[in-house]
């Protein structure tokens, strides 16, 4: 089944402190984008990729992309203040009807067999979201004291890709645009509106390069899949 990808790239990276968009910190000779890129690059059911981004980095992102699969076409379109926003832009240039993926730029160790398997879901349901069970004890924390131990068992940590038909999703970026809500994830927006969203369990190793030491793990996950090749 065919899907087309938006991929939110338009962030400042500020929790990496690299000083600059940390999407385009090099791994093994090339910048965080271009290992995400690839994957769906090389999956023949992407019909398209939307990357979002800061329109100061056009120029930069047009210099990266210009060399990838002429035959699968990536739409650079300007991002937003918020994730949020920056991936409602982008699904205005997704192609009316199907499956849209939203996949986070700094996420680069996707698997496509995860994303086959939520694009199946997504058709027969509507909504589907990557996740793992939650290793460790999660506990809410008031004025720096133990206020709730929450009961781990039903804990999943969410990642990315999140796909949805795209109309479902359009509406729910209009609804919550309307209602000036924000949510960390896509499928948050669509949980508000009563909908059901499945999931698809995920892998340990999708991580979100967030702060300076998940470069370090990056690092591991690389050499790691160069030993399985
Ligand atoms: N206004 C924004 C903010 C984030 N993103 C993208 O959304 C993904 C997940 O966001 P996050 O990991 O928080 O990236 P940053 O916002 O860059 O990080 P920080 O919050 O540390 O600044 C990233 O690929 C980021 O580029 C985006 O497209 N537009
Ligand atoms: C969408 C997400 O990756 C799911 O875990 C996460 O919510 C993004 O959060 P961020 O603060 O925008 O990185």
């Amino acid at each position: 089944m065919n899907y087309e990808v938006v991929i939110p790239a338009a962030g400042q990276g500020k929790r990496m402190g690299a000083g600059h968009n940390k999407l385009l910190i090099k791994l093994r000779g090339r910048p965080i984008i271009s290992h995400t890129l690839k994957v769906f690059l090389e999956d023949s059911s992407c019909s398209k990729i939307i990357l979002a981004i800061n329109p100061v980095e056009r120029e930069i992102f047009s210099d990266l992309i210009k060399d990838l699969d002429p035959n699968k076409p990536i739409s650079l379109v300007h991002g937003g203040e918020e994730r949020q926003h920056s991936v409602f832009n982008a699904l205005k240039s997704a192609d009316e009807g199907g499956i849209v993926l939203v996949h986070d730029g700094a996420r680069p160790f996707i698997r496509q067999s995860v994303i086959q398997q939520l694009v199946q879901t997504a058709d027969s349901s509507g909504a589907a979201i990557a996740a793992v069970p939650v290793k460790d004890t999660i506990k809410k924390v008031e004025n720096s004291k133990v206020a709730e131990t929450i009961e781990r068992s039903s804990l999943w940590s969410v990642q990315t890709p999140q796909a949805f038909r795209i109309s479902l999703l359009l509406h729910a970026h209009a609804v919550a645009e309307r209602d000036c809500f924000l949510g960390t994830d896509d499928a948050s927006l669509i949980e508000r509106l009563g909908k059901e969203v499945r999931v698809v369990q995920g892998h340990y190793d999708n991580i979100k390069l967030t702060t300076p030491e998940d470069l370090y793990f990056a690092e591991a996950i690389l050499r790691n899949n160069q030993k399985g090749q």
